[in-house]
Parts: structure tokens; sequence; C-alpha cells
């Protein structure tokens, strides 16, 4: 199976995410590919394709929450997930988003607004996990990336 994964990350946190699950496609015999978002093909040549994000003010980053990000020590893309979107195709890959967020009730979450939006952009894309930070710069929460290979086993079984 051929399987890219698309990741927007400010501190690292969801690029560790995406590297983990790539890791576990690989390692279950896909050719599993790891790329920016901004540098991110707009209709992806693979079987699955997977979209993570960090979440910010709710939902995707933007050039707002992204300059955020950097007065708190980031170093951070000019563009991610949010404008691949907007210039995503149509696929007939399965896709699911992902994303990293806080373990809370009003955290929201990057991996339920880039499914939205990329379903009203008729690009048909289920929403993934959402996995715990810490704090804004991370790290991860404990068992987090064994989570994500373990998810992404389920996805390429
Ligand atoms: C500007 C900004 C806004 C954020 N807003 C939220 C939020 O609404 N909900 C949340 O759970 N986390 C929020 N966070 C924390 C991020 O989810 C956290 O920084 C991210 O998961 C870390 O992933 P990364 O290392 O890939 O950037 C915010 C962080 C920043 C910098």
């Amino acid at each position: 199976m051929n399987v890219i994964v698309i990741v927007e990350s400010c501190f690292g946190n969801t690029y560790q995410v995406a590297r983990a699950i790539a890791d576990r496609l690989h390692d279950a015999g896909s050719q599993a590919e790891l790329v920016d978002a901004a540098a991110a093909p707009s209709l992806p040549t693979a079987d699955l394709i997977l979209v993570g994000a960090p979440t910010h003010n709710l939902g995707l980053p933007s050039a707002a929450t992204r300059a955020k990000a950097v007065k708190k020590g980031a170093a951070t893309p000019a563009a991610g997930v949010r404008e691949w979107i907007d210039r995503a195709e149509p696929t007939d890959a399965r896709l699911f988003t992902f994303s990293t967020r806080f373990d809370s009730s009003w955290s929201g979450s990057a991996a339920r607004a880039a499914a939205k939006s990329l379903r009203r952009r008729g690009v048909s894309a289920e929403r993934g996990e959402d996995f715990v930070v810490t704090g804004v710069s991370g790290p991860l929460a404990p068992g987090e990336l064994d989570r994500a290979r373990d998810w992404a086993a389920t996805l390429a079984p």
C-alpha cells in the first residue's frame, strides 16, 4: 500500500506523531512517505492519505496562530494543512485526519476541522485520532506515540 502522511507542526509534536505513524506503516510493508503540508502535492498518488496538524484556536492553524506560536519559540512554516486543503483535489484514496491538542473538554480539534473543511471542498475525509500534548510546546503525554502506532496498524492491517 502507498501511504502519504502530510503534516504541519510548530513545535515538533505533531511531526513526532506523524513519524511514528509512517514508521509503523512502513514496518507493516507499506511505502510510507512523510511530507510537510507546505510541500505536499494537491493530488497525492497514494492509497491512503493521512493529514495531521496541531490544534490552534479550536481548529486548524492559520497565519495568525502560527505567528503566535513563533512568539512562543516555534519554528513555524508559512503554510500548512489549512492551505493544503485549499488546493486539495478529490481523490479515490482513503483519507484520515489527525491532530495534537490538550486533553480538555474545550480543546477543539484540528482533526475535526480538517475533515470538515475537506468534505466542504468535495474531498471525502474521515476524522481520525487526536493525540494529547501536556503543554503548548509539548511534550506528548505518556503513551501517545504508542497509541499513534496502534492507530496506524488499524489503517493498514
Ligand atoms: C496559537 C495557539 C493556539 C492554540 N490553541 C489550542 C486550542 O484551541 N486547543 C488545544 O487543545 N490546544 C491549543 N494549542 C496547543 C497546541 O495544540 C499545541 O501547541 C500543539 O498540539 C503542539 O503541536 P506541535 O508541536 O506539532 O506544534 C494552541 C497553541 C498555539 C500556539
